[in-house]
């Protein structure tokens, strides 16, 4: 028999098997699809529990008597014809030994990466493409993502390092006038799994509660959920050196700008220009594109790049970047920061910041589920402001293993923990978190001038 499947004239007839109390008649315009669907949604949702009947033209395609086989009558149906829509096919097996059943979008296959959420409400793409994510799943807890799709403005580096998305509802659409291309086709071409789908809501919950969680994504029916939860329970994060798999091979001058229609803070270089050597240890492009706005001229160096090096480079200042992974398996980056630190004014961001902690005495450890999302209060010591911030961070310095000449300048509001540093003697600041945002608000961005003005006193100082 051949249908027209998307104009047909179905009803419905549920009927009480046994006593015939309860009747349900509907006669409804409506594509065979959508029929079985409706129906499923009658049986499971409305807990009937009678024998389904379905008349297409009124011939009878689909007749059973409730039984154990006619649990299922979705499935039983899509038997006869494919259906268009999506249905499950990704698993996210959690270390804890949870399984979140979801839908798959952008690469398939299997990953393995450490899964945190981030409470941003815009800015997907410059997370996805931030590469102090490297190893880990970003779970965004604003629960409709995609709807602007992606642009190549907004990228923090040239690729995407994160092992995966997670996300509640992709959108089905794109409303953008810089859009130039759908999430998902993005992610594919980048070969990053995502899901949607899922219950992002509860896996947060967990996360707040257990700590962040190893895990395990998967499109691979081949693998059976204990072997994907071996694989999670294998795998280690800590003590893992990240920054090597995401740092510049060799050195090169920044030459992006702000553009003029996203620059906010005119006139901060005040005509002058400062050389900064940038290490790159995942950097974003954004922190480069506010030092240029700044004034700078910057040199990008790779993360081995020796000390001696730079320092022959004669820089006003040093910035020493974020980056992905735990700051105590890099001691080649703490040794090249001791090299740097009282010779010229730096500057630490994040992963920057952890190094410099340890340079200085003292130790890192890892937080319970970290930060991530750009609605962070941070007090700012010295200034008694509370700023907003942008964080992304698992790691953090413990400020009571740091001698007493180093001045703890930021401290987070939702957890006291350390957030900013200083050094007077030693023409160092740094910060756990992100001025340069991207995404996130702006309130911290001053943290560049401090970095000037370091620089331009120990100009004068030297001349
Ligand atoms: N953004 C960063 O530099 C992150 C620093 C470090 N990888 C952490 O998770 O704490």
């Amino acid at each position: 028999m051949l249908l027209d499947l998307n104009n047909l004239d179905c009803s419905i007839r549920l009927a009480s098997c046994s006593t015939g109390a309860r009747q349900l008649q509907i006669m409804i315009q409506m594509n065979l699809y959508k029929l079985i669907k409706f129906i499923g949604y009658i049986k499971y949702y409305l807990g009937l529990k009678e024998h389904v009947t379905i008349a297409v033209n009124k011939n009878i395609v689909f007749h059973r008597r409730r039984s154990n086989a006619d649990r299922y009558p979705i499935q039983m149906l899509s038997v006869l014809f494919d259906r268009p829509w999506k249905t499950s096919d990704a698993r996210l097996v959690l270390e804890d030994g949870s399984i979140w059943r979801a839908k798959s979008f952008g690469a398939s296959g299997t990953q393995v990466g450490e899964v945190v959420f981030n409470t941003s409400l815009t800015g997907y793409q410059e997370i996805l493409t931030d590469p102090s994510y490297a190893g880990q799943f970003v779970l965004m807890t604003n629960p409709h993502i995609g709807n602007t799709g992606v642009n190549i403005d907004d990228e923090e580096s040239n690729q995407c390092f994160l092992a995966g998305l997670v996300i509640r509802s992709l959108s089905i659409c794109t409303s953008n006038w810089r859009c130039t291309e759908a999430l998902g086709d993005y992610l594919a071409k980048r070969n990053i799994m995502g899901i949607y789908d899922v219950d992002t809501r509860a896996i947060t919950r967990r996360l707040r509660q257990d700590g962040s969680l190893i895990g395990v994504l998967s499109t691979e029916k081949s693998q059976t959920d204990e072997e994907l939860l071996e694989m999670a329970r294998k795998w280690k994060i800590v003590g893992v050196d990240l920054i090597s798999g995401v740092s510049c091979t060799a050195p090169y001058k920044w030459t992006g700008n702000t553009g003029s229609e996203w620059e906010f803070s005119n006139g901060q270089n005040h005509g002058e220009t400062f050389h900064v050597v940038a290490y790159d240890f995942g950097i974003k492009h954004n922190i480069l594109r506010r030092l240029a706005s700044y004034g700078c001229k910057i040199t990008v160096v790779p993360s081995t790049w020796p000390a001696a090096e730079t320092l022959k480079m004669k820089p006003d200042g040093i910035l020493f970047s974020n980056g992905p992974g735990d700051p105590a398996a890099v001691p080649y980056a703490v040794q090249t920061v001791k090299d740097i630190i009282g010779k010229v004014p730096v500057f630490g961001i994040c992963m920057g910041h952890q190094l410099l902690g340890q340079a200085l005495g003292g130790k890192t450890f890892k937080m319970k589920f970290g930060h991530h999302g750009g609605n962070h209060p941070v007090h700012n010591l010295r200034n008694g402001r509370v700023e907003i911030s942008a964080q992304n961070h698992n790691y953090a310095v413990d400020p009571a293993t740091l001698p007493p000449d180093v001045e703890v300048t930021h401290v987070n509001l939702n957890d006291n923990s350390c957030a900013g540093l200083a050094c007077p003697k030693l023409n160092l600041i740094s910060l756990q978190y992100h001025p340069e945002s991207s995404p996130g608000p702006h309130d911290s961005d001053p943290a560049f001038g401090e970095f000037i003005k370091l620089m331009k006193a120990n100009k004068l100082q030297t001349v």
